[in-house]
């Protein structure tokens, strides 16, 4: 049976409301992937502390995480994931890339331009429906 991960993944905006996007880097899983970045959660953890610690040890900036925006469940050759984006806001610091390939600020509509793991694709395109107040 495939083991099912539970992933958090942040949306951050930027001022000039773009979406803050992160690419894999050959050396990690699903290489060469654009993604939002974020991580496991660990056993007993809530989903916002996830993610702040993850955004800290991957980019090493905090954030604060906001509201759940969206909720999928896709299923790789290996494991599912179940990818829970959350919109958070950047507190302290300028996002790193420690690990990632490339970090990129993009406004919503080029959004699809970039090639994203196949997991975040529907909370990709629920971003890019969403309608702004
Ligand atoms: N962080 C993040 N991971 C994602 C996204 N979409 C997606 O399919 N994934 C996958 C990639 C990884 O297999 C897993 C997240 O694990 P992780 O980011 O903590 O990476 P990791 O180094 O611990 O993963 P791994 O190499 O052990 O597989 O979920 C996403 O938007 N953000």
């Amino acid at each position: 049976m495939k083991k099912t991960v539970q992933v958090v993944a942040a949306i951050i905006e930027n001022e000039h409301r773009e979406i803050l996007c992160a690419l894999r880097s050959r050396h990690m899983s699903l290489p060469n992937m654009w993604e939002l970045p974020g991580g496991k959660v660990k056993e007993g953890e809530d989903l916002f502390t996830a993610l702040e610690r993850e955004l800290y040890e991957e980019m090493s900036c905090r954030i604060q995480g906001q509201e759940v925006f969206h909720e999928n469940v896709h299923e790789y050759d290996t494991f599912i994931i179940q990818l829970i984006a959350i919109k958070a806001k950047l507190v302290q610091g300028v996002p790193q890339k420690n690990e990632h390939a490339q970090l990129i600020w993009l406004q919503r509509e080029n959004l699809a331009s970039l090639h994203w793991t196949p997991a975040d694709i529907p909370a990709v395109e629920a971003l890019m429906n969403e309608t702004l107040k």
